[in-house]
């Protein structure tokens, strides 16, 4: 069924059709999909799924030039901790990514694995059985009582990492991105949104420590500075995105109720900004909007009104990717894709719609999503979502 109470609006006469320059990729048009979990990986090993997940990603890319970013993809086994989450640092998973890059690439689209280690946000349990720690910045600060008492139960207590368990992340990021642009990625999203490892790291209220890597904003930022540096080196800063949810509260993370979280943010952004100024841009910074400060919320629900991301643009003067709700909002994104460097995610609609692109450039009616098959391991609300034409040959309106 269609979405009902939505006036879309055409916007293919707006910016967001304009090309655009994204490290080496010459997009088409400003409309990005933005790394979405689907939770149908095999279990073991991690493996994107192999009957499903190219065509998923085929019928995404469709429209020539259109930028994908993948669903995050653990970059060690001690970055993990979902059994159904795909990884990128084996052979054997990087043969499945080879096969779904490969089929991207021949539609005309681009596509960029994003890098994403769990922290407190995994399951102790899992952990446990495979003999890996339960790692965050701090031990003991846990993300809720649930998680605290299973990692209790189980006896894997929260671990906060050692400076040499912070340096062997960080070479895990180089060998996860390393895989990826051998295996034909064209660059990857660094995951520091959400309540992950590395968001866990920059929020005081899971960063503890007493050392170099917290206790201040300057050293709640080293960890994710160390890693851009070193990903930069390796891979180039043009291959080099990053994804911060500034306002975001999943994970139980600050979000803009703590009056000095954005100081943060401005501080981590200007330090990138300065790295661009010396020759190292990033390709992007992606921002999750204070519209959504949690993605398991309905369209509408946990909105922060009191800020906007919009003080980014007045440090960080590269590419921006915005995401957050924007498919229901077409006369917002019609006025902020005025700013000549500003992208456009569409998360959950571009789930069930996989000719988004056609759908926002016509301004055609969207394809309801379903929640309860965003991460189950069926093909049903993966890849049996109709095209608008589709649609129209069952009958629906
Ligand atoms: C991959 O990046 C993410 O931020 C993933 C999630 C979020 N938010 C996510 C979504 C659904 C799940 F079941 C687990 C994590």
């Amino acid at each position: 069924a269609f979405v009902e109470d939505f006036t879309p609006i055409p916007l293919e006469d707006t910016n967001l059709f304009k090309p655009i320059r994204v490290g080496d990729c010459m997009l088409r048009n400003r409309i990005v999909m933005p790394p979405l979990t689907r939770m149908r990986a095999h279990y073991p090993g991690n493996i994107p799924n192999r009957f499903w997940a190219r065509k998923y990603y085929d019928q995404r890319s469709k429209s020539p030039g259109t930028m994908i970013i993948t669903e995050g993809a653990f970059i060690s086994p001690q970055a993990g901790g979902y059994d159904n989450a795909p990884g990128v640092w084996s052979s054997e998973q990087m043969t499945e990514w080879k096969s779904i890059f490969k089929k991207v690439h021949e539609n005309g689209s681009y596509i960029w694995p994003q890098l994403w280690a769990l922290g407190r946000a995994a399951y102790p349990e899992v952990l446990k059985r495979d003999g890996l720690r339960f790692d965050s910045a701090s031990d003991g600060i846990y993300m809720d009582t649930e998680m605290e008492s299973k990692a209790k139960n189980c006896k894997n207590l929260q671990h906060g990492l050692t400076k040499v368990e912070i340096k062997q992340y960080i070479k895990d990021y180089i060998h996860a991105a390393k895989n990826c642009m051998s295996s034909g990625a064209d660059g990857i999203e660094l995951h520091a949104a959400n309540g992950y490892l590395i968001n866990q790291f920059i929020d005081p209220i899971s960063n503890k420590r007493k050392d170099e890597y917290g206790g201040s904003i300057e050293n709640r930022a080293r960890f994710i500075l160390e890693i851009v540096d070193d990903l930069v080196q390796e891979v180039g800063s043009e291959h080099v995105g990053i994804r911060f949810s500034p306002y975001g509260t999943f994970g139980t993370m600050s979000g803009g109720e703590n009056p000095t979280i954005m100081a943060q943010y401005c501080y981590i952004i200007g330090k990138l900004e300065e790295r661009a100024q010396k020759g190292k841009r990033l390709a992007y910074i992606h921002l999750v909007e204070p519209r959504v400060t949690n993605p398991f919320l309905t369209e509408g629900q946990g909105a922060y009104s009191e800020g906007s991301n919009d003080f980014i643009y007045s440090i960080w003067k590269g590419n921006i990717i915005r995401a957050g709700n924007f498919a229901l909002h077409p006369e917002i994104v019609e006025e902020l894709v005025k700013d000549e460097r500003t992208l456009i995610a569409y998360g959950r609609y571009f789930i069930s719609n996989p000719d988004l692109v056609t759908r926002v450039a016509k301004g055609l009616p969207l394809n309801r999503y379903e929640r309860d098959k965003f991460y189950v391991m069926s093909e049903e609300g993966y890849t049996d979502y109709p095209t608008y034409t589709e649609a129209l040959s069952l009958g629906w309106s």
